[in-house]
């Protein structure tokens, strides 16, 4: 259903290598933006610099986009994901650490770009965070069982603040193909978000 690049893993190190720091530059940019209070010739003179950056990788344009790239070593990676793509500036990004067979958690630090209701994380990024540690602890890490979202349910229980916050997931059951999980995210003072989920491993 979905499509892969193949790719060495020395590739993968040196598209790495190269566009990593592009991308957090990107979002360090982004942050700036939101944070600036200056005057118009502050103001135009960076608007002049980001489109002549634009202009300038506008001019080298890739023949395909490759939304993930897939070694032989089985090791899958996100490109342009919105939660955790190495090359998406609008991904945090989320790292999804496994504790276990069944459960992962994320630790991410979540800024303005983030925000929904002020000072507080949108409900809908909040939602997609869940989604990728539900998504990525059902696929139990590996391509190979990779699973999708068949229904996922949350429940706001208060606002989130932005800042750090902790996320983990765990499997609660499997039936043949279908996984049912739950999953939370905290911020500093506790839970806000819980979320159901119930997720489908592909047909190979
Ligand atoms: C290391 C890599 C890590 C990658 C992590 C990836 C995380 C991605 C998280 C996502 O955001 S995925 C994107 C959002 N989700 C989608 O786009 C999924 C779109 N839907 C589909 O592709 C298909 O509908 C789906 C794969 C979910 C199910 O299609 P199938 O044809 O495989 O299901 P089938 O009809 O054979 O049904 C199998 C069982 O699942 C049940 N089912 C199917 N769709 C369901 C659904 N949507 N919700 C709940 N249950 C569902 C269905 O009733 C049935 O139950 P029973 O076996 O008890 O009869």
């Amino acid at each position: 259903m979905w499509d892969f690049a193949e790719m060495s893993s020395d590739e993968v190190a040196s598209l790495r290598a190269r566009y990593e720091p592009l991308t957090q530059s990107i979002r360090e940019l982004i942050d700036a933006a939101l944070h600036v209070d200056a005057d118009n010739q502050v103001v135009d003179q960076a608007k002049a610099q980001i489109d002549a950056a634009a202009e300038l990788l506008r001019a080298h344009p890739a023949s395909t986009r490759q939304g993930m790239a897939l070694t032989p070593e089985g090791e899958s990676i996100p490109w342009d994901n919105l939660g955790n793509g190495i090359r998406n500036p609008l991904a945090p990004p989320l790292v999804v650490e496994h504790t276990g067979p069944t459960s992962a958690r994320i630790d991410v630090e979540l800024g303005a770009a983030y925000e929904g209701p002020p000072g507080h994380v949108h409900g809908g990024y909040c939602a997609l965070v869940l989604d990728q540690i539900l998504g990525e602890v059902a696929s139990r890490g590996s391509i190979e069982t990779v699973a999708a979202t068949g229904t996922i349910s949350l429940r706001y229980l208060r606002p989130t603040k932005l800042g750090r916050l902790h996320v983990e997931a765990e499997i609660q059951r499997t039936e043949g193909r279908k996984i049912f999980i739950t999953g939370h995210i905290a911020d500093e003072d506790g839970t806000t978000v819980t979320a159901e989920g119930l997720f489908i491993v592909l047909r190979q």
